[in-house]
C-alpha cells in the first residue's frame, strides 16, 4: 500500500489563540477534521467562529507572535507545524495554495494580470520568460477568461469582479497544488458570477485532482459544492461529517438551527437569535449552551462534549447524544427532513425530498 490510506491533511487538536490587549483569546479551540484527495470539505460557522484562523494556521499564514498555534497538522504524512519555515514555503502555493475573499485586496494594481501570474509562476518554476508567458495564458484560458492572450497586458481594474476572483485562482494553480484552501471566494461576488466561480472550482477539481478546504457561511454554498463538513462555533467543531447525513438529519442543535435558518427549511434566511460567547472568556461546557434550547445543567459544566458517532461518518459534540445523554430530547421536534431517533426508522418527518 502507499499513501492512499492516509488522509491528504490531518488536522489534531489545532489550537490557536492571540496575545491581546485584553489578554488571551481562544480562536480555535482543539479541533479535528481532515480533508482526502479529490474531496471538498466545508467548514461552516457563524461570523467570528475561527473558521479563517483554522484554515490560516494549516500553513502557518497566521503571524506569530501575536497568534500562538499548537497541536498536528498532517500534510500527506508530515507534520507542517513542526517544519521549519523555509519548508513551509516551499510547501506554501506549491503544494498547498490559497484563495481569498476579497480578489480586490490581493492583487497588485500596478501590474498586470498576465505579469502577476507570470511573476507567481516563476516563483514556483524555474521557467523562461517565453514558457511563463504561455503557461500563464494557458491557465487564463482554462479559469475561464475569454481572448486569454489578448487580456494578458491589461490591468486589474480592466477586470470585472468575477474574473479577478477567476485570476486568483489561475494564480492558486500555478504550483500544481494538491490541497486548495477557499476562505469564502464568492462572498463578494454577485450569485451568478458565484455560481460560475464554484463550478470552476469544481471543475477544476476534477481536473487537478485536488483537496480542497472551502470556508462559508453560507449554506446554500455547502449544498452544492461539499461532500463533508465542518460546524465550527466560537472555535470548537459541533459536528462533522458527510453532507448528505448533516443536511438530512443534522444531530447538534446548533446545526439543526443554521438549517432551520434556510429558506429551504423554512426559514427567513435570518439568523440564529443571540451572538457568540466572548473568546477571551468562553463559557464552561458545550460553547452553545447559552444560546441552545436543550441546554440542561450537565450542558454548562465541564469541557466541550467529547464527540460521539451518530452515524457511520458523522460524528457530534453534544452532551445529549453522549454517555447517560437522551439523544430524542434533541431529535423529535422534526428537525430537517430525515429527522427521527438516531436508529434511522423513524418516519415522523416530512417524506419530501
Ligand atoms: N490577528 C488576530 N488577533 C486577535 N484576534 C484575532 C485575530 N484574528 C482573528 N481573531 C479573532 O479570532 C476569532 C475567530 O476569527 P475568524 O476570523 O477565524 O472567524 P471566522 O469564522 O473566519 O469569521 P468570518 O465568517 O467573519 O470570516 C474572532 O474572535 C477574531 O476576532
Ligand atoms: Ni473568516
Amino acid at each position: 500500500m502507499t499513501s492512499d490510506d492516509q488522509p491528504l491533511l490531518e488536522v489534531e487538536d489545532l489550537t490557536t489563540t492571540f496575545s491581546t490587549d485584553d489578554g488571551t483569546l481562544t480562536a480555535v479551540d482543539g479541533i479535528d477534521f481532515d480533508v482526502e484527495t479529490g474531496e471538498t470539505v466545508c467548514i461552516v460557522g457563524e461570523s467570528g467562529s475561527g473558521k479563517t484562523v483554522a484554515t490560516e494556521s494549516i500553513t502557518k499564514i497566521i503571524k506569530t507572535p501575536p497568534g500562538h498555534i499548537e497541536g498536528t497538522v498532517r500534510y500527506k504524512g508530515r507534520d507542517l507545524l513542526s517544519l521549519p519555515e523555509s519548508e513551509l514555503r516551499q510547501i506554501r502555493g506549491n503544494e498547498i495554495a490559497h484563495i481569498f475573499q476579497n480578489p480586490q485586496e490581493a492583487m497588485n494594481h500596478c501590474y498586470t494580470v498576465g505579469w502577476q501570474i507570470t511573476e507567481a509562476l516563476q516563483i514556483h518554476r524555474d521557467v523562461s520568460d517565453e514558457e511563463a508567458r504561455a503557461k500563464a495564458v494557458d491557465l487564463m484560458d482554462r479559469v475561464g477568461i475569454a481572448n486569454a492572450s489578448s487580456r494578458f497586458d491589461d490591468y486589474p481594474h480592466e477586470f470585472s469582479g468575477g474574473q479577478k476572483q477567476r485570476v486568483m485562482i489561475a494564480m492558486a494553480l500555478v504550483g500544481d497544488p494538491d490541497l486548495l484552501i477557499a476562505d469564502e471566494p464568492t462572498t463578494a461576488l454577485d450569485v451568478t458570477v458565484q455560481a460560475q466561480i464554484l463550478r470552476l472550482l469544481d471543475d477544476l477539481q476534477d481536473e487537478f485532482d485536488m483537496g480542497v478546504l472551502f470556508v462559508t457561511h453560507d449554506l446554500g454554498v455547502v449544498a452544492e459544492i461539499a461532500d463533508r463538513i465542518v460546524v465550527m462555533y466560537a472555535g470548537k467543531v459541533m459536528e462533522r461529517g458527510d453532507v448528505l447525513d448533516i443536511f438530512d438529519r443534522p444531530a447538534h442543535p446548533y446545526t439543526q438551527q443554521l438549517l432551520e435558518c434556510l429558506p429551504e427549511f423554512g426559514g427567513t434566511g435570518g439568523g440564529i437569535p443571540g451572538t457568540l460567547p466572548d473568546p477571551h472568556d468562553p463559557p464552561d461546557g458545550c460553547r452553545f449552551a447559552p444560546r441552545c434550547e436543550y441546554a440542561e445543567e450537565a450542558c454548562r459544566t465541564g469541557e466541550q462534549p467529547e464527540e460521539v458517532e451518530v452515524a457511520p461518518d458523522q460524528q457530534v459534540s453534544c452532551v445529549h447524544y453522549g454517555p447517560g445523554g437522551n439523544p430524542s430530547i434533541v431529535r423529535s421536534e422534526g428537525h430537517g427532513p430525515g429527522d427521527g431517533a438516531t436508529g434511522g426508522d423513524s418516519e415522523v418527518g416530512p417524506a419530501d425530498d
